[in-house]
């Protein structure tokens, strides 16, 4: 069975300084391990740059059957005509980035640990909702931290799929399908393992099983 875009390993890359050409390979190896949808999120570098990743980025993502979406960067993702942008509490509004990249675009929302966001961006034409973060996190050790309860609740209130991200791994990313989330989002528990591939379909495979426990 192949994932749809908006089920399973949602793999963003690693905010460091790595050669592009790593970069590129370690993506292609998250899509080889069954990420369908990719986020390029990057704090490190300027604007050019971040433009000639996002570029080569997408073209790999295009070749292997993968979706690209921009972390934060609104223009860029206009710009390039990648497949989707992801907005935080620092970025400009779903209704504008709707407007600005198409009725077929995805744009993902950060509610972080709460539902009234989600409800607002679920109105505005959020293709996803995402909280976090479930468990503690490497990448952002300060990030709020919702219980899981709060999945439940979102799956119960809202008719979009939701994004469960922060600290997951193939071992705990079972509780959050259970509790409602339809996408994982992952940096530290696929990028940071020696064979990416392999850990990349540890969680597409938790969406596999009937049973995610
Ligand atoms: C899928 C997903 N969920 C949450 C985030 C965090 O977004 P944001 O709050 O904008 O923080 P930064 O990623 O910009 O540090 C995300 N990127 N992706
Ligand atoms: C980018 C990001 N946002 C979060 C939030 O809670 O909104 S947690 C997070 C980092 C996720 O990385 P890792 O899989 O290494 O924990």
């Amino acid at each position: 069975m192949t994932p749809t875009p908006l089920h399973g390993l949602y793999a963003i890359t690693p905010d460091t300084a790595l050669p592009l050409a790593t970069l590129i390979e370690q993506v292609s190896a998250t899509i080889a391990g069954g990420a369908r949808l990719i986020q390029y999120r990057d704090k490190t570098h300027g604007r050019d740059e971040r433009r000639r990743r996002a570029s080569a980025l997408l073209a790999g993502c295009r070749a292997a059957g993968a979706l690209l979406i921009i972390n934060d960067d609104l223009d860029l993702a206009v710009a390039l005509g990648t497949d989707g942008v992801h907005l935080g509490r620092d970025d400009p509004d779903p209704r504008t980035a709707r407007e600005r990249l198409g009725a077929s675009a995805i744009i993902g929302v950060s509610c972080y640990d709460q539902l009234a966001p989600a409800e607002t961006a679920a109105a505005a034409g959020a293709s996803y909702v995402a909280f976090g973060s479930f468990f503690p996190s490497p990448t952002k050790p300060n990030a709020a931290r919702p219980n899981l309860s709060l999945l439940t609740e979102a799956r119960r209130r809202l008719a979009l799929p939701l994004v469960a991200i922060g600290g997951i791994t193939s071992h705990n990313g079972g509780s959050l399908i259970a509790a409602g989330a339809d996408m994982l989002a992952v940096v530290t528990g696929v990028f940071d393992q020696p064979d990416i591939t392999a850990a990349a379909r540890a969680y597409t495979d938790l969406f596999l099983s009937g049973d995610p426990l």
